[in-house]
């Protein structure tokens, strides 16, 4: 089992014919992050460190009782700092720490200091401290499996009952898969580096008659990207782009809690008007954190809190999105240099960061409503978005 190395590309190499199958680091991540989705236990090897974990989401007595039998001790939670501060426990920065409570705590008190949908209703136990975890280490890593599983991000742990270096033979020996934190760490990075097309079509949009779909797909099978190209841009001069990140209830069902429905028409249009031009269609719903942690919320921005702070409450940095695969579509469909339509300046320094020159920003605004206005006025505000 050895891990991707950090400046290998593309991540997986023509396959020997009569060599056994191997499966990457890339593949096991992908079953990783299946096994955590599924609750089953899943164990993180860092280099000093080796972890059992299960995904606290849903997490009941039986499920933490097996863990502690699988594991030989007591799991501790493990979530993010910020879900830490949530919580009113001093901890620096947005990295995975480990809480210590006194006592023994009941699945479902960790459950709730977890998922801050009931958190308000059980507060944190007097005397509980947080421990940072170094990123990189296993149980620090294993936070960070949950957030690529788009779950909630915090997972019960237990040490492996096994030091670190025979951590994975253990778990092949109990039928679990089994990760390593770095392969967990480069997981977005290789992922964008071993995109590759797999379609194309030709889609006659209304407006846009000459345009093709073409579809990337990470080599772990994972959820493809699109890029969809309007006319014949000239890779020779800065071509006319949008990167747009996947929104289900504003793109597809008109929800009026947001601006992106009318930005990916409006820069379909803006691009048909011009004549040629690329939109990319990211699959990364909610910033990043997913559909479902999107809607959670949503609910907490029901319940007063702005888009950042909502995310926080979650566990999760405001925005959790990569641009490293927008980057390496551009290139493969020839730009290098683009005209992006944005009001978000992260999204200008990210494609500068992966060698694509944004040579202009094209303001992308829309009038707000009454249900969006409050959200824009946050991104302004909170998160630098230029309006
Ligand atoms: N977490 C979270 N995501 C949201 C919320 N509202 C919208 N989104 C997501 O935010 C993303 C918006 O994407 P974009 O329009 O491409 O990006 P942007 O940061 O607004 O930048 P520009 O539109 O380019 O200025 C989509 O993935 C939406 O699903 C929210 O309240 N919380
Ligand atoms: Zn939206």
């Amino acid at each position: 089992m050895t891990p991707v190395p950090r400046s290998a590309a593309p991540a997986r190499e023509t396959p020997d014919p009569i060599a056994p199958y191997t499966v990457s680091a890339l593949d096991r991540v992908g079953r990783a992050v299946a096994e955590l989705r599924r609750g089953a236990p899943v164990v993180v090897a860092g280099p000093g460190d080796a972890v059992v974990c299960i995904s606290a989401e849903g997490l009941d007595d039986a499920m933490m009782g097996r863990l502690s039998a699988l594991a030989g001790s007591a799991p501790a939670l493990l979530v993010t700092a910020r879900r830490a501060s949530v919580l009113r426990l001093a901890a620096p920065g947005s990295g995975p720490v480990r809480l210590i409570l006194p006592g023994t705590p009941t699945a479902e008190r960790l459950n709730r200091l977890a998922d801050p949908e009931s958190a308000a209703a059980m507060p944190t136990p007097p005397g509980t401290t947080v421990e940072p975890l170094p990123a990189d280490s296993g149980a620090g890593a294993s936070v960070t499996l949950a957030k690529l599983a788009r779950l909630l991000p915090a997972v019960l742990a237990a040490p492996c009952p096994v030091p670190a270096l025979e951590a994975l033979d253990w778990a092949h020996a109990h039928d679990l898969v089994a990760i390593e934190a770095e392969a967990v760490l480069d997981h977005h990075e290789a992922w964008a580096r071993a995109l590759r097309p797999v379609g194309e079509a030709r889609v006659p949009l209304d407006g846009a008659e000459e345009t093709r779909v073409v579809a990337f797909r990470p080599v772990d099978g994972g959820i493809e990207h699109l890029a969809i190209v309007i006319g014949r841009p000239d890779p020779d001069t800065p071509v006319l782009a949008r990167l747009h990140s996947e929104c289900f209830t504003g793109d597809l069902l008109g929800s009026l809690r947001c601006d992106c429905g009318e930005q990916l028409r409006g820069a379909l249009q803006a691009i048909a008007a011009e004549g040629a031009g690329v939109l990319l269609y990211l699959a990364q719903e909610g910033r990043g954190i997913g559909l479902v942690n999107k809607l959670r919320a949503y609910r907490l921005q029901d319940e007063g809190l702005d888009t950042v702070d909502a995310n926080e409450q979650l566990g999760f940095d405001d925005d959790e999105r990569i641009y490293s695969p927008a980057a390496e579509m551009l290139r493969h469909l020839g730009f290098q240099r683009v005209r992006l339509m944005t009001n978000n300046p992260r999204k200008i320094s990210a494609l500068a960061r992966h060698r694509i020159e944004v040579t202009e920003r094209v303001p992308h605004t829309f009038p707000a409503n009454a249900h969006n206005v409050g959200y824009l006025r946050a991104k302004a505000r909170r998160s630098g978005h230029l309006f």
